[in-house]
């Protein structure tokens, strides 16, 4: 069954015409990579998922319904969680305090989930390491763990994260990947946009690789990591 389905989504932005009829299916239970070259409309995929641009043409459906129409903090409440690429952590704030923010139904600390918070620190132990750290002096990979836990902070259906591993050492990849790993056993839908193509093949149970606007390839990860060819037309790896 698919959690989330697109279907035939065109998105202008201004006078820009950047998604060319973009047909995307994410099963339930599932991790998704979301693959393509820089500028293939990634980004602005997640962004229409999210209602952050609306489609001008086509739809995009969660569970069903049709939310192509709807405004942000609306998806939002479906239980859709977006990590976008520049993470959306507060500097200033410490890493408690950004969590208690994205914590809707918590008023203080004290009222978040004591035993969702020790799974957390577990998957990311960097966020329970500096709790009362202001989140601006964090490494750029445990800016990302913070965001990611702020993304979890409640349970979710579908959890939306761009490029999860941009710009970190590999042994940060690792743990993420292992907390990626993790979250897929709790059962909740991924939907990750990657430029890392091992990481991509490490977690992804299902593939989509877009280019030009559009997908042009979807399937099983393993079919597709098996297949180098394709990932060489697709992607333009040199293998
Ligand atoms: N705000 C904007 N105004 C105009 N064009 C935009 C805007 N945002 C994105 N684009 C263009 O839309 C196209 C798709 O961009 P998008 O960010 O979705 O690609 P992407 O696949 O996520 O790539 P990347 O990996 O580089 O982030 C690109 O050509 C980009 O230049």
């Amino acid at each position: 069954m698919n959690l989330l389905e697109l279907s035939g989504v065109h998105t202008h932005i201004g006078a820009y015409h950047i998604l060319h009829g973009v047909d995307l299916a994410i099963p339930k239970g599932q991790l998704t990579m979301l693959l393509g070259r820089n500028g293939a409309g990634k980004t602005t995929t997640l962004r229409t998922i999210m209602g952050l641009w609306h489609a001008s043409q086509g739809s995009v459906r969660f569970g069903g319904k049709d939310i192509t129409a709807m405004q942000t903090p609306q998806i939002a409440a479906l239980n859709i969680a977006y990590v976008p690429e520049n993470m959306g952590i507060f500097s200033d704030l410490t890493v408690k305090e950004n969590m208690l923010l994205a914590a809707r139904s918590a008023k203080n600390a004290a009222q978040m989930d004591d035993t969702r918070l020790k799974w957390i620190f577990k998957l990311f132990p960097a966020v329970e390491k500096f709790w009362n750290h202001p989140a601006g002096k964090l490494s750029g990979g445990q800016k990302q763990m913070l965001a990611v836990s702020r993304a979890i902070v409640e349970p979710r259906e579908l959890l939306i994260v761009d490029e999860p591993s941009k710009g970190l050492a590999p042994a940060i990849i690792n743990n993420m990947i292992d907390a990626f790993g993790e979250l897929k056993r709790s059962g909740v839908t991924i939907l990750l946009v990657e430029q890392n193509i091992n990481f991509a093949q490490r977690l992804g149970d299902t593939v989509a690789v877009m280019d030009n606007g559009r997908v042009v390839h979807s399937g099983s990860m393993a079919t597709f990591s098996a297949d180098a060819e394709l990932q060489q037309s697709l992607l333009g790896l040199a293998l």
